[in-house]
């Protein structure tokens, strides 16, 4: 995979690795439709009308279709009720054409997140988030593994950059990313810290860090001083400026100086996130076929 990237420079080229990852999917879907196998089958849940979830679940549908899955949209009134949700869901999991379900978080106030979650049957939950998945995760015995920590290691992978041994600072401990990505860290024998907003000495903590991935969800706040000379710098931070600039929760100009590799935002780790969603679907449907 090295050979497509240029490795020597220092910005991590998400966009790169997630395109080569989602024409490896191409690639496999249309091997298993040519083979009569199934083809991958992936329902895409949204309750109401933010705007920005519209824009993410409309890559979602384009990065489907370019790669063969079959993409189903499911657009609910923002006033939809729990039990609504939880029905169409229960459709879903019954529907042998779907692989993979994913509800759009987040979720209006009545609709209670982990009642929707857990009601998708894990072996469609190619978000990752399901207690199964998780409790696997953090087993060592990984099934669907949330997309956006699977995509951080991918990267890492992709740039030959293996995290045994190496001191990882996970900063935010969200059930989503924070949380997942640590598991994944310390499932590839990474020594791992997970700071939070009560650490006492988020510097202090980060000036060890070999690894640092941000996910706090903050734009800019880690700065490139606070940085160990060399580090590797992960930033899954997306957050929308006022002035309509997209940036991660990495400094990016002053991180760049001090870091050995660094993923820019837009263009680093959102890419993968959507890759890896296409990978854990391609994963269920295969698994539905072998089981
Ligand atoms: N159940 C659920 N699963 C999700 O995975 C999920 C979700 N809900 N809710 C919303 C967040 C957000 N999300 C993004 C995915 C890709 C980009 C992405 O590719 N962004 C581009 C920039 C796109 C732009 O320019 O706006 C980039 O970072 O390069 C962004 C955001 C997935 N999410
Ligand atoms: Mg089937």
């Amino acid at each position: 995979m090295n050979q497509a990237l240029n490795v020597s420079d220092k910005r991590i080229d998400g966009k790169a690795v997630a395109a080569q990852l989602r024409m490896d999917i191409a690639a496999q879907v249309a091997e298993r439709v040519s083979a009569g196998k199934s083809r991958p089958g992936l329902a895409v849940v949204l309750v109401g009308q933010d705007p920005a979830s519209q824009v993410y679940v409309r890559s979602k549908v384009k990065a489907c279709e370019e790669a063969g899955i079959i993409s189903r949209n499911h657009s609910l009134p923002a006033e939809t009720t729990q039990d609504e949700l939880l029905a169409l869901i229960d459709s879903l999991n019954a529907d042998p054409v779907i692989h993979g379900i994913l509800v759009q978080l987040p979720l209006p106030p009545q609709i209670d997140v982990q009642a929707v979650i857990e009601r998708i049957d894990p072996a469609k939950d190619v978000d990752g988030f399901h207690p199964y998945n998780l409790g696997r995760l953090a087993g060592k015995a990984p099934t669907l593994r949330p997309c956006t920590p699977y995509g951080c290691m991918r990267l890492l992978e992709a740039y030959g950059i293996d995290p045994v041994g190496k001191k990882a600072v996970v900063v935010g401990a969200s059930n989503i990313v924070g949380r997942p990505v640590a598991l994944e860290l310390l499932m590839a024998r990474a020594t791992v810290t997970i700071c939070h907003s009560r650490t006492a000495d988020l510097p202090a903590e980060l000036a060890q860090a070999d690894i640092v991935i941000a996910a706090v969800g903050i734009p800019e706040f880690i700065k490139g001083e606070w940085l160990k000379p060399g580090a590797i710098v992960i930033d899954v931070g997306i957050n929308r400026l006022d002035d309509g600039r997209l940036v991660g929760d990495v400094e990016f100009e002053t991180a760049f100086e001090t870091a050995s590799a660094i993923t820019p935002v837009p263009g680093g780790v959102g890419p993968m996130t959507i890759a890896c969603l296409l990978q854990n679907t391609l994963e269920a449907c295969e698994a539905s076929e072998a089981g």
